[in-house]
């Protein structure tokens, strides 16, 4: 049975990654999944439970860690992000790619349990692009995106752990180079020779 391919699209809070991604699952041709993320975070005005994030407590959020539950998790300026193991087993078992959206600490801590993955930096064109990004989409205040220009500093120098590195300059573009990556990643021998290794094997039976 072919296994799906892990894709993990990160990078600096600010760059994008949420239009990019939300871009993306707008084209006609997606044939991979979202990975919903679990966050104890306050929702933004327009995110929807269960459909932006799963929103939980700090209680909840670290019942699910003591559970095993989570894949990866970070504490990201206050707030813990993570990812739900159980959906990722179960998609990838069924042989369907899942896209996770998640912040370069995370990004790293599922790197080291799923080096086969395709990962992918989304970099902006310039550090001030990314500081006009933060203050143009008006969700934190400037104390809050002076710490967020500053992380960003230091995780775009994590892109040396990633595959793929993808300029956001328009998110249309950006849209475009990530499809093309996933298409490149789908053809590495890695994952199209055990279905040929399986078919020979039945037929050696
Ligand atoms: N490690 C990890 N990071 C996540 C996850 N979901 C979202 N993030 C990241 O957490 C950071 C903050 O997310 P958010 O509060 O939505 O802010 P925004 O990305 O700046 O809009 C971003 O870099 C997200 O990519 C997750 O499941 N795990
Ligand atoms: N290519 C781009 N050019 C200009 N602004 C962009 C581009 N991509 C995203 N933005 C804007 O930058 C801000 C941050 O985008 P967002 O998707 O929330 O980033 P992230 O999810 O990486 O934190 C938003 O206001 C968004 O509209």
């Amino acid at each position: 049975m072919k296994r799906g391919v892990l894709i993990v699209l990160s990078g600096p809070s600010g760059v994008g990654k949420g239009t990019v991604r939300k871009a993306l699952f707008e084209e006609p041709d997606i044939d991979f999944q979202y990975s919903i993320s679990m966050t104890t975070r306050q929702p933004r005005a327009g995110e929807v439970d269960g459909e932006d994030y799963f929103f939980v407590s700090r209680e909840e959020f670290e019942t699910e860690i003591a559970n095993g539950g989570m894949l990866e998790y970070a504490e990201y300026v206050g707030n813990y992000y993570g990812t739900p193991k159980r959906f990722i087993d179960q998609t990838l078992a069924a042989g369907r790619d899942v896209l996770l959206e998640i912040e370069v600490q995370g990004a790293l801590q599922v790197k080291e349990k799923m080096p086969e993955g395709a990962y992918i930096f989304l970099t902006p064109p310039d550090l001030q692009a990314l500081k006009d990004r933060l203050i143009g989409r008006g969700t934190e205040d400037m104390t809050v995106i002076e710490k967020r220009v500053m992380t960003a500093a230091s995780e775009i120098r994590m892109m040396a752990n990633y595959d793929y590195a993808v300029i956001n300059d328009e998110v249309e573009l950006a849209v475009r180079r990530i499809k093309d990556i996933i298409n490149v990643e789908r053809l590495r021998v890695h994952r199209v020779l055990p279905e040929y290794v399986e078919m020979i094997e039945e037929l050696e039976e």
